[in-house]
C-alpha cells in the first residue's frame, strides 16, 4: 500500500502583492515564479521529494523523507530571499487526492490565501521514520509516443502543445476521477502521477481511454519506492524498457534488466 506524503505550497497574500501599489509587470511576476519554483526544486528535489509547479501561487509537491524541520528550514530560507513568504500544509494518505485534501484543510482552516496577516502557516503531519516503508511512495512517468515524429517535426509549436495539453487534460482527469492520482505536465510530451497502488491493468484502462477521449498515444513507466526521486528514477528506467520492448506499460522494471543504462 502507498502512503504518500503530500505538502501544499501557498504563496502568502499574493493576488494582493502582484498589485500593490500597481498592478506590476507580468514578466516580473513570471521571473519570479520560475525562480522560487526552480529554488523549490532544488530544496525538495536534493531531499528526494518531487515539487510540480501547478498554477505557480500554489503548487503541490510530494515530500516523503522531508520533515517538519526540512519544512521549517524551507521557510525561513525562501522568506529571507524573496518579496513574499510561503505556507506549508501537509497529508498523508495511501490517495494522493486524500493527502492533499488534508494539506489543503490545514491552510484553509488556518485562513485565507488572501488574508494580510496569515503568513508562513505551517499545518499537518509529518511520517516519521519508522513508518516509512519502501512500498510508500508510486510514480508514473507518461511520455506521448513519437511526439516528436508526429507533432514537432510536423506541426508549428502552438498546435503541438494543443495537442499535448489536451492528451495531458484527459489523463490529469480520468486518474484523479478513477483512481485520486495527481497528474503533472512536467514539459515536452511527459506527464509525472503520483498514484495510489495501482496494477498494469489499470495503466493500459487509463491510456486506452486517453486515447479513445483525446487521440493521443502514452506509454508509461511506473515505479515504487520509499522516496520520489527513487519511484521516479525506476519508472524512468520503466519508461525506457517500454521503448525497448515495444509496451505501452513497464511496472517497477529493475535498472539492468533491459540493458539500459542505471543513474
Ligand atoms: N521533463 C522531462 N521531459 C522529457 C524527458 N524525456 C524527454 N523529455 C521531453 O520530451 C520531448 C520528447 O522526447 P521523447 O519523448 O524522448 O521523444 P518522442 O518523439 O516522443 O519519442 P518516444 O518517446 O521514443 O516515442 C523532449 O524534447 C523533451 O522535451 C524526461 O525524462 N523528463
Amino acid at each position: 500500500m502507498t502512503n504518500a506524503q503530500l505538502t501544499l505550497v501557498q504563496i502568502d497574500n499574493y493576488g494582493p502583492w502582484t498589485v500593490t501599489p500597481d498592478p506590476r509587470r507580468e514578466m516580473d511576476l513570471q521571473t519570479m515564479q520560475s525562480r522560487l519554483f526552480a529554488d523549490l526544486a532544488q530544496f525538495i528535489g536534493g531531499r528526494g521529494g518531487y515539487v510540480f509547479f501547478t498554477r505557480f501561487d500554489n503548487m503541490v509537491a510530494i515530500t516523503n523523507g522531508l520533515d517538519r524541520t526540512d519544512h521549517e528550514l524551507l521557510q525561513e530560507t525562501i522568506g529571507n530571499r524573496y518579496p513574499v513568504t510561503i505556507s506549508l500544509g501537509t497529508g498523508i494518505d495511501a490517495s494522493p487526492i486524500v493527502a492533499l485534501e488534508s494539506a489543503t484543510a490545514g491552510l484553509q482552516r488556518a485562513g485565507s490565501a488572501q488574508d494580510g496577516d496569515r503568513r508562513e502557516v505551517l499545518s499537518g503531519d509529518f511520517l516519521s521514520a519508522s513508518e516509512r516503508t519502501p512500498e510508500d511512495v508510486q510514480i508514473a512517468h507518461f511520455d506521448v509516443n513519437d511526439a516528436t515524429g508526429k507533432y514537432t517535426d510536423q506541426l508549428n509549436e502552438f498546435d503541438s502543445f494543443i495537442q499535448i495539453e489536451q492528451g495531458y487534460a484527459t489523463l490529469m482527469r480520468y486518474l484523479r476521477e478513477e483512481h485520486g492520482a495527481l497528474s503533472f505536465f512536467v514539459g515536452g510530451d511527459n506527464i509525472i502521477s503520483i498514484c495510489p497502488a495501482m496494477s498494469a491493468d489499470d495503466y493500459h484502462e487509463s491510456i486506452a481511454h486517453v486515447e479513445a477521449d483525446a487521440g493521443v498515444e502514452l506509454k508509461v513507466g511506473v515505479g515504487v519506492a520509499e522516496t520520489p526521486h527513487e519511484a521516479g528514477m525506476d519508472a524512468k528506467h520503466a519508461l525506457e524498457a517500454c521503448r525497448h520492448r515495444g509496451t505501452a506499460v513497464e511496472l517497477g522494471v529493475p535498472h539492468d534488466d533491459v540493458g539500459v543504462a542505471t543513474d
